[in-house]
């Protein structure tokens, strides 16, 4: 029987999350994120992230680091000066550009989840998806599938054809 309080056990060690560099116009983004990490702490699970402490990428960084948990952030040198601002949270791996990014994010982490963002964490996103189709991984992808959170990328999907019900997990 689970016990109440009790730390919860996940099979993932690392999760990556794709999420916006600005905050968005909602504050259910911004409140979605830092519940996320919260999330990601209580169930003892470390952060892969795209390195940036701006936006939603900075919130989830940030709740994780504060929970205690490490977080590795993967960004490319030049985009430092554009994404990273202040304090660096947790480990920072400079890479060469966007490609190795999304590489070393990729095998560092145990699964995807994608927050809202532009076009960016969509590319992101898609990215891992077809990455999957062809078989380079078999890696679970997830949509939180809840309005304040899926929104604003679900509006990009929808541009794109895709399903409505965003339950991209296998
Ligand atoms: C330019 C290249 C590929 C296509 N673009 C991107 N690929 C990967 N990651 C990207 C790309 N453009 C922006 N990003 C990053 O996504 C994060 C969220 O951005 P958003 O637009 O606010 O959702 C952010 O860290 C961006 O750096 C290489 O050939």
């Amino acid at each position: 029987m689970e016990m109440e309080n009790e730390t919860q056990q996940s099979k993932f060690r690392r999760i990556c999350v794709f999420c916006g560099s600005s905050q968005g116009k909602k504050s259910s983004y911004q409140n979605a994120a830092i519940e996320l990490g919260r999330e990601l702490v209580s169930r003892n699970i470390d952060l892969v992230y795209g390195g940036g402490s701006i936006g939603l990428m900075g919130l989830v960084s940030q709740a994780v680091h504060d929970g205690g948990r490490h977080v590795i952030g993967v960004i490319p040198k030049t985009l430092m000066p554009r994404e990273l601002t202040g304090e660096t949270v947790g480990e920072v791996k400079a890479v060469a550009d966007m490609h190795q990014r999304k590489a070393e994010m990729a095998k560092h982490s145990d699964a995807f989840i994608a927050l809202p963002g532009g076009y960016g964490t969509l590319e992101e996103l898609l990215e891992v998806i077809t990455w999957a189709q062809l078989g380079i991984h078999d890696k679970p992808e997830y949509v939180p599938c809840h309005e304040s959170v899926a929104s604003k990328l679900s509006w990009e999907a929808e541009q794109f054809g895709y399903s409505k019900t965003y339950d991209l997990s296998r």
